[in-house]
């Protein structure tokens, strides 16, 4: 089956692609166009002009050109915030692309993310010393990491298996040119020393992509254990509180399931931090009394065999919320279970 097809295969609506222009998001564009022309799909391509560089409103015009000569229709989005720091623009870019594609009726957003960006984003997270699930690097497919603004849409990463040489091939075939950004030449990003220091290290790729390819297979499987847990061992009392049982899990899971729950309860984008979530998950599955802790805006309680998450009073108290977080589970659990 084609990689579109399985990855964008529950999709609803337009699929949206983020196309800042760059090679890897233009190649995206086209391959993301010659498969909707075969199965009939519709597309909706965006582009976010952060304001942060004065050529970014020409490029994203170039961007609306190209949609155009392909008859996709294609947004502008610009961020009136005031100037920040790349994270924030990243956030704004994601909320932004999310919920335009939302008004579309869409659930699934395209980013160009290449094997290349793979490589780096390894060594990156070595160098952090993430552990074995962080090193796995981006999922083809995943929830939108920004949140609430994110709810309901997921992203795809089509091209994540061809590196950007391949892609740079497929745009000059069909003589497409790309935008040059020349802040990925700027030394001042760790991403950027990485990528010099990546290159002509082709067998080096290599090796990483292969050590990847494993990773992301544990992955998987972990992700599916704990999309089990999650239907088996956690159930939503009458109140909206997450009742969990942790027993039996092994240390390494319990510590990554627990994480996830309070991200879910606590309405945060990421779970709180590992050497946070660790000392907790132990507490609650030692003899030790238990009177009760807060942490990532999550009040937690234990009850004899049960842990009982709910959140915070300036959290909680609104039905909203609380759907807000039991959708969450649902799709967090959905995706862990499908097992892309
Ligand atoms: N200004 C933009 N407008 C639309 N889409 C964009 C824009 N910038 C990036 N993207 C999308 O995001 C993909 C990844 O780009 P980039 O690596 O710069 O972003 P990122 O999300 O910050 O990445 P990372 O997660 O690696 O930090 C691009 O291939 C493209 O699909």
């Amino acid at each position: 089956m084609d990689l579109f097809d399985r990855l964008c295969g529950k999709a609803t609506g337009p699929v949206g692609v983020a196309v800042s222009g760059g090679s890897d998001s233009l190649a995206l564009l086209i391959l993301a166009h010659e498969w909707a022309e075969q199965s009939g799909r519709a597309l909706v391509a965006f582009t976010v002009d952060h304001r942060l560089r004065p050529e970014a409103a020409d490029e994203a015009r170039a961007v609306a050109e190209i949609c155009a000569g392909l008859n996709v229709p294609h947004q502008t989005l610009v961020w009136r915030a005031p100037k920040g720091k790349q994270a924030l623009a990243r956030r704004a870019r994601h909320a932004m692309m999310a919920e335009a594609l939302r008004a579309e009726g869409g659930t699934h957003l395209l980013l160009g993310h290449t094997a290349d960006d793979q490589v780096e984003t390894f060594l990156m997270r070595a160098r952090q010393g993430s552990t074995w699930y962080g090193l796995a690097g981006m999922q083809p497919i995943a929830l939108s990491p920004v949140w609430p603004e994110g709810q309901g849409v997921r992203i795809a990463r089509p091209v994540l298996k061809r590196s950007r040489a391949d892609l740079r091939e497929e745009l000059e075939r069909r003589g497409v040119d790309w935008i040059d950004d020349p802040s990925n030449r700027n030394p001042a990003y760790e991403r950027v020393r990485v990528r010099t220091l990546l290159a002509g290290q082709d067998r080096l790729k290599t090796r990483i992509l292969a050590c990847q390819a494993r990773l992301q297979d544990l992955r998987r499987l972990e992700e599916r254990l704990i999309a089990h847990w999650m239907r088996e061992q956690v159930s939503i009392d009458g109140e909206g509180v997450f009742q969990l049982d942790l027993s039996g899990l092994p240390e390494e899971r319990l510590i990554r399931a627990l994480g996830v729950m309070l991200q879910i309860v606590g309405g945060r984008e990421t779970p709180p931090r590992k050497d946070a979530v660790e000392p907790l998950a132990m507490r609650l599955t030692s003899d030790e009394p238990f009177s009760g802790a807060t942490l990532g805006g999550v009040m937690i309680y234990r009850n004899r065999d049960h842990v009982s998450l709910a959140p915070e009073p300036e959290v909680s108290g609104d039905a909203a919320e609380e759907k807000l977080a039991r959708a969450r589970f649902a799709a967090i659990r959905s995706l862990y279970g499908a097992g892309t």
